[in-house]
């Protein structure tokens, strides 16, 4: 049966049934370690392994109109036994090379809905194939291929618009929900007016002066996860967040949106998402605040500068950047 986010995405497996046998116990695997640490003074405090970076285009051809995502695959599998590690006998190793295929073989099963739920296919997949897989994890970058408009939307053209590049990480332990964090990195963007920043601490170490005006630009990264019990519609979500971080950076076309921090621009888009999207649990964004400083013209003679008025040339500063970040989650429900 195909796999479909409303009927399995955050199915909790059942404790019976395919590959959900009892793992090695516990005490076998100590003395596995034990015997090639005879002084038992070491344990593997974690380990894990995949395969990085699988790129895979996915075309799904609905007779003359084709649509295309691209994206980078990542896997990764932490096993119940550490003999791979401590003794160096692999027969419960599930060769990186054959996750990277199974990667290619499930997408051309099943094809690619979202990211989130083909990483939930790949995570289940390797659960309940292989009974020593005691947690899987799936990361996903999609590449932001968008349709080309040709006088409309074309039938198999496609432009690179990298906006902002979306991101997704699945994962599962054995006899638990798949869990599922979603992000958008890289969104860049600068508005001219409409921010400021005044009345913050003056002391002897301060020599910023108030800014009623001044250029405010940051590159939006953030994340956020999902309500395990309920299935989220994941691309209208992260486009949702794209906008509400959009929305309340920049405002209305004509007369934008007053800015008063950093700090008040990250808490409204974090808001508005969290009251947009109701399966989204908490969200982090992190916003540097790009400085673009001023140009003192003063210094010069006024003959050399004078020009059109219109014109205000700024410094921008690659380093240091502000870094400004918080987390937005909901409250318990009261049981008032
Ligand atoms: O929006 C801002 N928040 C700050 O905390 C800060 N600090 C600073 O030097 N400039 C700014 N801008």
């Amino acid at each position: 049966m195909p796999w479909t986010s409303t009927n399995r995405i955050y199915a909790k497996p059942s404790s019976s049934g395919e590959g959900t046998t009892p793992v090695a116990p516990q005490k076998a695997r100590a003395a596995t370690t034990a015997a090639a640490d005879s002084g038992g003074r070491f344990e593997l405090s974690d380990h894990g392994y995949g395969k990085s970076s699988v790129k895979l285009l996915h075309v799904h051809r609905d007779g003359e109109f084709h649509s295309i995502r691209e994206f980078e695959v990542s896997t990764e599998l932490k096993l119940s036994s550490e003999s791979a590690y401590i003794v160096g006998d692999n027969k419960e190793v599930v060769a990186t090379d054959s996750q990277k295929n199974t990667v290619y073989v499930l997408a051309k099963k099943h094809g690619i809905k979202t990211p989130e739920e083909f990483g939930a296919v790949v995570v289940n997949h390797f659960l309940y194939t292989y009974r020593q897989v005691q947690e899987a994890k799936c990361h996903i970058i999609e590449y932001p291929w968008e349709r080309l408009q040709a006088g409309g939307p074309h039938n198999h053209a496609f432009i690179f618009s990298p906006t902002a590049t979306r991101w997704c990480e699945v994962s599962q332990t054995r006899h638990e929900a798949v869990l599922v964090k979603s992000g958008l990195r890289g969104l860049r963007v600068l508005k001219t007016t409409q921010s400021a920043f005044v009345d913050f601490v003056q002391d002897e170490y301060t020599t910023l002066s108030d800014a009623a005006e001044r250029i405010f630009s940051t590159v939006v990264d953030a994340e956020w996860t999902y309500d395990s019990m309920r299935t989220a519609d994941f691309d209208n979500a992260w486009l949702t967040v794209k906008d509400a971080i959009l929305d309340k950076f920049a405002g209305p076309a004509d007369t934008g949106i007053y800015s008063p921090s950093v700090q008040h621009t990250l808490y409204q888009a974090e808001k508005t998402v969290l009251e947009k999207v109701s399966e989204v649990t908490w969200i982090r964004m992190t916003m540097p605040n790009k400085h673009y400083l001023n140009i003192d013209v003063s210094k010069f003679p006024a003959n050399v500068t004078k020009g059109d008025p219109r014109h205000y040339i700024y410094q921008p500063i690659d380093k240091p950047a502000g870094l400004i970040y918080a987390q937005l989650r909901r409250r318990p429900k009261s049981h008032l």
